[in-house]
């Protein structure tokens, strides 16, 4: 068995899936008693953001799938992610028995971030980090959870898509990374799931329009985690939480992305 940690992305549409939390949550529980492997969660958080955005009559603006986020909407998106979506997932790892630890990406300058697009307003780019804290909590049992909020080093909280900064937290802590979604991989044309993936075939993939949105984005950091960490990277679904420990073991039911 592989003894790398593992980060587990969640995406937006989990936090909205009680089915989804219940299964993935009694399957971790189930995993750390029986395997003892680390593990990490970083979590997104993109419908709750949607939904919070729509009751406030906030303009949602996207550009190239990220979330322009203008700085009167930093703050309420701030509290979206790293409160109400943290906590969601703190109080179902309290459930399943499993001591968790809260944090976003500025905690002990975890993941660094910096304002890529002025565009783009409030939002950064993920790069690595440091490991320290991390490692500390997993020697000591905890299972961090992680929000995609970073902090500049000017001190201004930064938005970040929610798979980039699973990818840089990964390559920080040299750790294995799956990226779990409301979608079983990343689907051809006619909605078949591709099970290999590598950059040439994601390119043309992008550039013939059957990867659009927020899967080109997620592709494309499943790409950066390959080069950094040299290893495959999942994109799975959620509905097949209890397999997850056979994807642990380097079967895996969803895409693999690959070099
Ligand atoms: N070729 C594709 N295969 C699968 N999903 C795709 C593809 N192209 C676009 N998508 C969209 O990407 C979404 C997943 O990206 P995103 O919404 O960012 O997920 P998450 O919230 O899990 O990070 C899917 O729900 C789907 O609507
Ligand atoms: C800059 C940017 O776009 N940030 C994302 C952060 C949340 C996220 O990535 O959520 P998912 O994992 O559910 O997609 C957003 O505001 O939606």
């Amino acid at each position: 068995m592989n003894n790398n940690p593992l980060i587990i992305k969640l995406g937006g549409v989990l936090l909205d899936t009680k089915e989804a939390l219940s299964r993935l949550f009694t399957t971790l529980q189930t995993y750390r008693n029986k395997y003892h492997r680390s593990l990490i969660i970083v979590h997104g958080g993109g419908c709750l953001i949607d939904d919070l955005m729509n009751k406030l009559m906030l303009p949602i603006k996207k550009k190239n799938g990220f979330r322009v986020t203008p700085a009167n909407q930093i703050n309420i998106l701030t509290g979206a992610l790293a409160g109400t979506a943290n906590k969601i997932l703190l109080g179902w790892a309290k459930k399943h028995g499993i001591n968790a630890v809260g944090l976003c990406l500025g905690d002990a300058d975890l993941v660094n971030v910096v304002q890529f697009d002025p565009d783009l307003g409030y939002v950064g780019n993920a790069e690595p980090g440091s490991p320290s804290l991390i490692n500390t909590l997993l020697a000591a049992g905890y299972l961090p959870i992680i929000s995609s909020i970073g902090i500049t080093e000017k001190g201004d909280m930064m938005n970040v898509n929610a798979d980039q900064a699973a990818t840089a937290l990964a390559a920080t802590i040299g750790a294995d990374l799956v990226l779990l979604s409301d979608v079983s991989g990343i689907l051809d044309g006619k909605g078949q799931r591709i099970s290999e993936m590598t950059e040439a075939k994601a390119k043309k993939l992008i550039a013939d329009g059957i990867i659009t949105n927020g899967m080109i984005i997620k592709v494309n950091a499943a790409l950066e985690a390959v080069r950094t960490l040299g290893r495959p990277v999942d994109i799975a679904s959620w509905r097949y939480a209890e397999q997850l420990p056979i994807l642990f073991n380097g079967v895996s039911i969803g895409t693999r992305i690959s070099a």
